[in-house]
């Protein structure tokens, strides 16, 4: 038995024990400026697993969860869920995936999110995208969503700009000063955004190899 627990510490101090961290890549733009929809061209170009904050809080305020409520007239009201919730969503999803390549969509959305993920999983993202989109254009799309979602009408989506310029534009502008964030202009078609997009995961890749 001693010598089975001997073996197992030995392990780990000599490195061996310790796994690399996974890769994370954080998706940030205003509401309806395509993080989603570019997310979904980067998994099929580039193996990521995709993780939208906003999907995993709706999927768990229709689970019937003790939280459900809470995030419901949260989403409702435009206003960013307690961090606790969200990044124990995240870090759920992905130790299931068994990947090691996440791009982690609409998270993190203030201050507190940054650091409540960072402090939780001990990871950094590798870089940051973000969508910039003019509000006119965001709520356009918004407005032309069509997937059923209580929180795409005109009030809900107002109350959601001004939350999004108010506590995530500073965790944006965040990335920018420690030179994180890969900024792209969103307000061009679905494939020429998507272009810029490969760029950016293309010289990344580069750089790895
Ligand atoms: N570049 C684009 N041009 C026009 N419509 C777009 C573009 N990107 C996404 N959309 C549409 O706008 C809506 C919002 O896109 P979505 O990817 O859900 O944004 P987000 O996740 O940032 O809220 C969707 O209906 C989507 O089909
Ligand atoms: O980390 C997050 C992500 C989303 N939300 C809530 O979920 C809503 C919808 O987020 P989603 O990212 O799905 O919206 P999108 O930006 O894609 O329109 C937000 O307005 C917030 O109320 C949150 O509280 N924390
Ligand atoms: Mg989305």
């Amino acid at each position: 038995m001693e010598t089975v627990v001997d073996a197992s510490t030995s392990e780990e101090a000599n490195g061996s024990a310790v796994e690399k961290k996974p890769t994370v890549v954080f998706v940030l733009g205003g509401p309806g400026s395509g993080k989603g929809t570019q997310c979904a061209y980067i998994v099929e170009h580039f193996g990521f697993s995709h993780f939208s904050a906003g999907d995993l809080l709706r999927a768990e305020m229709n689970s019937g969860s003790e939280n459900g409520l809470m995030i419901r007239s949260m989403i409702n009201e435009g206003k960013i869920v307690p961090s606790q919730v969200t990044v124990n969503l995240l870090q759920q999803a992905m130790e299931e995936s068994g990947n090691d390549k996440f791009l982690i969509d609409g998270f993190p959305r203030n201050e507190e999110n940054r650091a409540a993920f960072e402090a939780d999983t001990g990871i950094e993202p590798a870089f940051v995208l973000f969508f910039d989109c003019p509000k006119e254009e965001m709520e356009r799309r918004i407005l032309n969503r069509n997937q059923g979602r209580e929180d795409d009408n005109i009030e809900t989506a107002r109350k959601r700009f001004k939350v999004f310029l108010e506590s995530s534009l500073p965790v944006v502008e965040y990335y920018e000063s420690i030179g994180k964030l890969q900024k792209i202009d969103a307000a061009r078609a679905i494939e020429e955004v998507f272009e810029s997009v490969k760029t950016v995961f293309a010289s990344i890749n580069e750089k790895e190899d």
